[in-house]
C-alpha cells in the first residue's frame, strides 16, 4: 500500500503527540497541520501549518484527517464538517453524548463518501474494546473501570475553556479502597463518587472571580458534577513547575464465572508516562484503519468496535498470523 498522507486537524498536547507517533510510522506521511490560529504563531516538527480556513484546498493531498481538538467544545463542531470532505479521526470522550456524535458524524461521512471514526484513543477507545471483549467471553459477569491516578486531558480541556482560567490540569483519583474490594473479587455496587475523586489545579486571569470559576467546574455536566472534586488556584510559577507532566493510565476489571462456582478475574492495567504520546499513537492506528477501510468502500461513522484488529497494524494479514497469532 502506498504512504497514508496523514494531516493533523488542532495543535495542542494531543496534536504533538499525533505528530510524534506519525513519524514513527513507516507506512505515513504527515503532510500538514491545520489551525485556528495564526499559522505563523504554531511551531511543528517540520511540517507545514496551514488555516484551518484553508482546509478544503488540501481535499485531494490528504488521506486522513486526525481531529485533536477538545471535546468539551471542539470536536462536536469540527469532526462532522471534515467528515464531509475527508476520512477522519477523532477522540471525542464525553461519554454521554458519544450517541448523539455518532449520529451527526455519519451524516457528514456518508455525504462525503468518506469514513469517521469516533471515539478513538484509550477510553473511550482500548478500554472500550477491553469491556465489550471481556463482555463477549465472559457474559455472566461485572466490569469495573479505574482511572489513575493521572491527567485526564478532557477533563483539563474542559477547565481551561471556563472563562478566566489560564492554565488548568485535572488529575484524576482512583478510590485505592474501591479498586482493591474489586481486584479482591468483590462485586461490588459502586457509585461515580465512590470510585474516582477529582482534583484540579489552575491559574486564574488577573481579576477573574475565582468563586465563580469554582463553581462552574464543581457543578460541570457529564465532567465533575457527579464527582468529589477539589479546585487549587495557584501560581503561574507553581503551575510551571509541578504541573507539566501529563501521566495517566488506569485498570479495567471484570469478574465473572462460567458455572457455580468457577469464577474467573480479567484484569488489564495501563501504565502511561504520556497521555497524549499514548492516545496519539491509537488515533494514528486507528488513522491507518479507516484509509484500508474507506478503500475497501466503508463509508459513513464507525467506532473501534467496528474495525477488525489487522486493519489497526501495519503488517499484512499473513504477517500478523504468522507472527501474532
Ligand atoms: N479518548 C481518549 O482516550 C482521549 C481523548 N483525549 C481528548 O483529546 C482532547 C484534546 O486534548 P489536548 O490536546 O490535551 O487539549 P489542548 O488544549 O492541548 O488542545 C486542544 C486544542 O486547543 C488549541 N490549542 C492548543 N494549544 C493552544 C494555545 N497555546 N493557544 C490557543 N489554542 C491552543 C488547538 O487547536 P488549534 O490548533 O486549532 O488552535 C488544539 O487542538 C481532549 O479534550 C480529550 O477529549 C485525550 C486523551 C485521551
Ligand atoms: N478521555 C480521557 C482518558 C481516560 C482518563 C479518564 C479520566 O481520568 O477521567 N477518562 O478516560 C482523557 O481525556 O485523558
Amino acid at each position: 500500500m502506498s504512504t497514508i498522507k496523514v494531516a493533523i486537524n488542532g495543535y495542542g498536547n494531543l496534536g504533538r503527540g499525533v505528530e510524534k507517533a506519525i513519524a514513527h510510522a513507516k507506512d505515513m506521511e504527515l503532510v500538514a497541520v491545520f489551525t485556528r490560529r495564526d499559522p505563523e504563531s504554531v511551531t511543528t516538527q517540520g511540517a507545514p501549518v496551514v488555516s484551518l480556513d484553508d482546509v478544503d484546498a488540501w481535499a485531494d493531498k490528504v488521506d486522513v484527517v486526525v481531529n485533536c481538538g477538545g471535546s468539551a467544545t471542539d470536536l462536536h463542531v469540527q469532526t462532522p464538517i471534515i467528515a464531509k470532505k475527508f476520512n477522519v479521526v477523532d477522540s471525542f470522550d464525553t461519554h454521554a453524548k458519544i450517541p448523539e456524535h455518532f449520529e451527526e458524524v455519519n451524516k457528514a461521512a456518508e455525504g462525503g463518501s468518506n469514513l469517521a471514526l469516533i471515539s478513538g484513543g484509550w477510553d473511550p477507545g482500548f478500554f472500550s474494546l477491553l469491556r465489550v471483549y471481556g463482555a463477549a467471553f465472559l457474559p455472566e459477569s461485572d466490569v469495573y473501570t479505574f482511572w489513575g491516578p493521572g491527567l485526564s486531558q478532557g477533563h483539563s480541556d474542559a477547565v481551561r475553556r471556563i472563562e478566566g482560567v489560564k492554565k488548568g490540569v485535572q488529575y484524576t483519583i482512583p478510590v485505592e479502597e474501591a479498586r482493591q474490594r474489586i481486584l479482591g473479587g468483590e462485586h461490588a455496587e459502586l457509585t461515580v463518587r465512590e470510585k474516582h475523586e477529582r482534583v484540579v489545579y489552575l491559574v486564574a486571569e488577573d481579576g477573574a472571580d475565582k468563586d465563580k470559576i469554582r463553581d462552574e467546574i464543581v457543578n460541570m455536566p457529564n465532567y465533575f458534577d457527579e464527582y468529589n472534586t477539589t479546585v487549587n488556584f495557584i501560581s503561574d510559577a507553581e503551575f510551571d513547575a509541578e504541573h507539566t507532566g501529563m501521566p495517566h493510565g488506569g485498570d479495567v476489571i471484570r469478574l465473572g464465572k462460567t458455572s457455580e462456582g468457577v469464577q474467573h478475574v480479567i484484569h488489564f492495567n495501563l501504565k502511561l508516562d504520556s497521555n497524549p504520546e499514548f492516545t496519539g499513537s491509537v488515533l494514528v492506528a486507528c488513522a491507518r484503519a479507516v484509509v484500508r477501510m474507506n478503500a475497501e468502500g466503508a463509508q459513513g461513522a464507525i467506532t473501534l468496535f467496528d474495525v477488525p484488529p489487522a486493519k489497526l497494524h501495519p503488517a499484512t494479514p499473513a504477517e500478523l498470523r504468522a507472527h501474532m497469532l
